[in-house]
């Protein structure tokens, strides 16, 4: 029988996972589920702040799992630092965790509620050399977690469809995804929660400050239906610049495009 490679089937989900990941089973595990009423207020804790280099984008990867936006990490280009991080952490790589609909799809859970998706924005921390040693490490991999939900009053960023790029439709593809900053991904507050975990897929190594924020984003349903040209974009009230505009747009695209029934 041939090694079945892990996955969310009842054969290869995350019960099974510690079959081939050890590290599955232990006790810094993430996901978690978050209770407001249990979290304990750190007053030495500060704000996070993000500084990212839009010309650091490089390309759009369709694994038919998950779509992840790679970033060169080569020198401190984009960067995420304070909040409860002692050192500036290099942005790697942006993924989304989705469902089969949109009452769930996020891997955290917060007061019992289950977002639509969850988007993470992975950093590591260069004093350890490269990702790969610092997964090793327990102060190694800082992930910014943004919940997703459907919403009736999408950002206004998120609010327009952009014509189909074809050559990232078919899975498996990778694109050139340039001239993107996702800070603009953020919500308006930056609340947030922090608790140190893991990699909530195999190999699950516990090297992660998770960074949690508190505000979901909203995208709305019926964007999915019109992704043909005809949307006809009205002037936002706050306009963007067309840079930002541009960024959202493909980005929101490809959201669209991959997350079935959002
Ligand atoms: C040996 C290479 C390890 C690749 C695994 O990388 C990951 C896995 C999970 C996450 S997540 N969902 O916890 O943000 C981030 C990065
Ligand atoms: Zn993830």
């Amino acid at each position: 029988m041939a090694q079945s490679v892990w996955g969310y089937d009842s054969d290869n989900g995350p019960e099974r996972w510690h079959e081939n990941y050890p590290l599955a089973k232990g006790d810094k595990q993430s996901p978690i589920e978050i209770n407001s009423k249990d979290v304990r207020h750190d007053s030495s804790l500060g704000a996070w702040h993000a500084s990212y280099d839009p010309g650091a984008a490089k390309t759009i990867l369709n694994n038919g799992r998950t779509c992840r936006v790679v970033f060169d990490d080569t020198f401190d280009r984009s960067v995420l630092r304070g909040g409860p991080l002692t050192e500036a952490y290099r942005l790697r790589q942006l993924h989304l965790h989705w469902g089969s609909s949109d009452d769930h799809g996020s891997e955290h859970v917060i007061d019992g509620v289950k977002y639509a998706a969850e988007l993470h924005m992975v950093h590591w921390n260069p004093k350890h050399g490269n990702f790969a040693g610092a997964l090793k490490q327990p102060d190694g991999v800082a992930v910014v977690g943004i919940f997703l939900k459907v919403g009736q009053n999408p950002k206004p960023e998120m609010k327009r469809i952009l014509e189909e790029i074809d050559n990232i439709k078919t899975k498996g593809k990778e694109a050139p995804f340039q001239h993107f900053d996702p800070s603009i991904l953020f919500p308006k507050s930056r609340d947030y929660w922090t608790y140190h975990g893991s990699f909530t897929t195999p190999p699950c190594e516990e090297c992660i400050t998770w960074i949690l924020l508190r505000e979901p984003i909203e995208v709305s349903s019926d964007q999915a239906e019109n992704s043909t040209a005809d949307f006809i974009p009205k002037v936002p009230k706050n306009p963007v610049t067309r840079e930002e505009e541009l960024q959202m747009k493909i980005f929101h695209w490809y959201l669209m495009k991959e997350l079935p029934n959002f």
